[in-house]
């Protein structure tokens, strides 16, 4: 059976892993724009550490070592259901596994599209319940490649409140025009612009984040101690990559019986 998912429009190339329905690769005239450790498992075994992974239906933690960390669309293979030259549509829906974690009926369409500088990816979640409410948190966990994440900024975070994992999940207020990366950094934004500028990407060039549907960003870098503790991490990965993590995390969306939600993102290399 077939593993991956390969896209090609003009200059632009995409990978794609049916595991997860990640997008491990992103390719404008042969440079790559996406990092993906040489450490990660990409057998299935594990999610893939890299590319833009799908965090649905829990962010982080959910209750016990038997809910998979960020939830289970990253580590379960989705049905391809029409793919083009330049485009490619998967499909994940519940089963006994996914019920076991979290007992709701679920439909995802991912839809990754690359076009010209830009890869669009479109998440629609549904719920073909009849009489419940479907709780969901949703987020795109993907990891710019750049030269050296000490020279990047971040655009569009000032003023905003944030909480940050590594002193105690304790909530702060950012004060910087642009954030850079200075240590170990694990911040959950709350309702950010729906645009977000990373400077000092592969090339030198800025990277143009743009979402819909999804008010926060996470932004996250382990920095050298912590990377060791990661066993799908080399030793200097992180000196590799940033996360920027556009994603519905501080608040859960509610979703009616027969209602869908759009989350989108677009990564446009200016
Ligand atoms: O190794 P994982 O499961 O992909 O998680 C990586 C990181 O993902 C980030 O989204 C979290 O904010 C971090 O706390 C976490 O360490």
């Amino acid at each position: 059976t077939e593993q991956i998912v390969n896209l090609k429009n003009g200059d632009a190339e995409a990978t794609i892993y049916l595991h997860g329905a990640t997008v491990t690769s992103w390719k404008i005239k042969g440079n790559e724009q996406l990092f993906v450790s040489e450490a990660s498992k990409l057998d299935g075994s594990s999610h893939i550490m890299g590319g833009v992974p799908i965090v649905f239906p829990k962010f982080a933690d959910w209750g016990g070592p038997d809910r998979p960390f960020h939830g289970f669309a990253r580590i379960t293979r989705w049905s391809l259901k029409n793919k083009s030259d330049n485009s490619a549509t998967f499909e994940l829906v519940d089963s006994e596994l996914t019920r076991s974690y979290w007992n709701y009926q679920f439909k995802l369409e991912y839809t990754v599209n690359i076009d010209g500088n830009a890869l669009r990816s479109c998440l629609s979640i549904q719920n073909p319940s009849k009489s419940e409410n479907m709780p969901f948190e949703i987020l795109y966990h993907t990891f710019i490649r750049v030269p050296d994440v000490r020279n990047i900024t971040i655009s569009g975070l000032k003023g905003l409140k944030y909480n940050d994992k590594t002193r105690n999940f304790d909530e702060f207020v950012e004060n910087r025009d642009l954030v850079q990366i200075q240590g170990m950094t694990d911040s959950v934004y709350r309702s950010t612009p729906d645009v977000h500028l990373i400077t000092n990407a592969v090339g030198g060039k800025t990277i143009e984040l743009k979402k819909s549907g999804l008010p926060d960003l996470v932004v996250w870098n382990p920095w050298s101690e912590a990377s060791k503790t990661f066993t799908d991490l080399k030793p200097y990965d992180w000196k590799d990559y940033v996360c920027t993590e556009a994603g519905s995390v501080v608040k859960q969306i509610v979703i009616g019986p027969g209602q869908n939600y759009v989350a989108t993102q677009i990564l446009t290399v200016l």
